[in-house]
């Protein structure tokens, strides 16, 4: 039976006093919605090889302000040096420790406020770690926190090498919603990011002009051959016609890129009062083909497109922070910028 879970318009409630967003805005807090949780002696992370009685996850995370997702563990390991370089912090950063060190199956480093965590590829595993994750920023007792992922897509009729800052995540079907599968319910939930964090990602991508940056919708698929109505993967049940009768419709709703985790980062983060943005780079015009054959080189030099972006967006942030904050965390940060 389908259900439509009731989402409050006040996902983001507000409690305490002053927070660094600016004077007079209260501390944004990171919810859970677990009536069970708190009557538990310990919560164990255990995909993140944390948990509340072997770590003191508020003196570890507590300061934390940004946290940058991304599907590679090579690649949030490079965004957590890059951030120690753009930050002006000591060292080179090569010893930057991954955090997770006891797992394999998520990476997770640490820079002054911004945690760069990578998440594996589609729903079931960003979904996985987003749980772990939310509850160590509420555990941690982390505010203010805004959560971005940086992550690789296939464009629709733009450039490759383009930036995509997602305006709505939708699904296959082009619709703005998350359908989550609890007990034998499907329960949708909405995928609607922050507007304004979108938007200010977008200003800030003028400082970027060797790039094209945009704004569009984003379609989240359960596969990457298949679902994303490529032709060349071990099973294909469609013609060529078919495949691009769908994209162009996709196109036409308003789809300028196709990635596997936008719908549920955003439905999750959303319920847990976390402000979110998805920021993509595409590596091939989905109407043009299917196979990704750019250089490596190239593939680097795209990944790092939203890293820039995220980057200047970060210390534009903590500029801003050193006028107005109260916080411990971001003053220290803006002071060494
Ligand atoms: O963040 P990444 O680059 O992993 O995002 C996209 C969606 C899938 O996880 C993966 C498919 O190649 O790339
Ligand atoms: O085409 C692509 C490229 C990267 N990631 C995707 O999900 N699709």
């Amino acid at each position: 039976m389908a259900q439509i879970e009731k989402i409050g318009s006040k996902t983001n409630e507000y409690a305490g006093p002053v927070g660094p967003g600016g004077k007079g805005l209260r501390k944004r807090f990171v919810y859970v919605k677990n009536p069970y949780l708190d009557s538990m002696d310990e919560d164990i992370l255990y995909h993140l090889d944390l948990g509340t009685k072997t770590h003191n996850l508020p003196a570890m995370f507590g300061d934390v302000k940004f946290v940058c997702v991304g599907g590679s563990p090579n690649r949030m390991k490079a965004f957590a040096l890059f951030m120690n370089k753009e930050l002006g912090l000591e060292g080179s950063g090569e010893d930057v420790k991954d955090i997770c060190a006891g797992t394999d199956r998520y990476f997770m480093y640490k820079i002054g406020p911004v945690l760069s965590i990578s998440h594996g590829m589609g729903i079931p595993s960003i979904s996985i770690m987003l749980h772990e994750l939310i509850k160590l920023l509420h555990h941690a007792q982390c505010c203010d926190v805004t959560i971005i992922r940086i992550g690789t897509s296939g464009g629709l009729g733009i450039a490759p090498g383009s930036v995509v800052i997602t305006d709505t995540a939708v699904d296959s079907f082009f619709k703005p919603r998350f359908e989550q599968v609890i007990l034998d319910n499907i329960v949708t939930r909405s995928t609607e990011l922050d507007k304004d964090l979108a938007e200010e990602l977008f200003n800030c991508s003028k400082e970027t002009p060797h790039f094209p940056t945009l704004l569009g919708h984003t379609m989240c698929t359960y596969d990457f051959y298949e679902g994303q109505g490529r032709l060349d993967g071990a099973l294909c049940s469609f013609s060529r016609e078919k495949k691009l009768d769908y994209l162009k419709r996709a196109y036409k709703a308003g789809v300028r890129n196709i990635e596997m985790e936008s719908t549920v980062f955003a439905a999750m983060c959303r319920l847990c009062g976390l402000k979110a943005a998805v920021v993509c780079v595409t590596l091939l015009d989905r109407l043009e083909g299917d196979q990704i054959n750019l250089p490596h080189d190239v593939l680097v030099e795209y990944q790092q497109r939203p890293q820039l972006l995220i980057s200047n967006f970060i210390k534009q942030r903590l500029r801003l922070g050193d006028q107005t904050s109260s916080s411990p965390g971001s003053q220290s940060f803006s002071a060494s910028l």
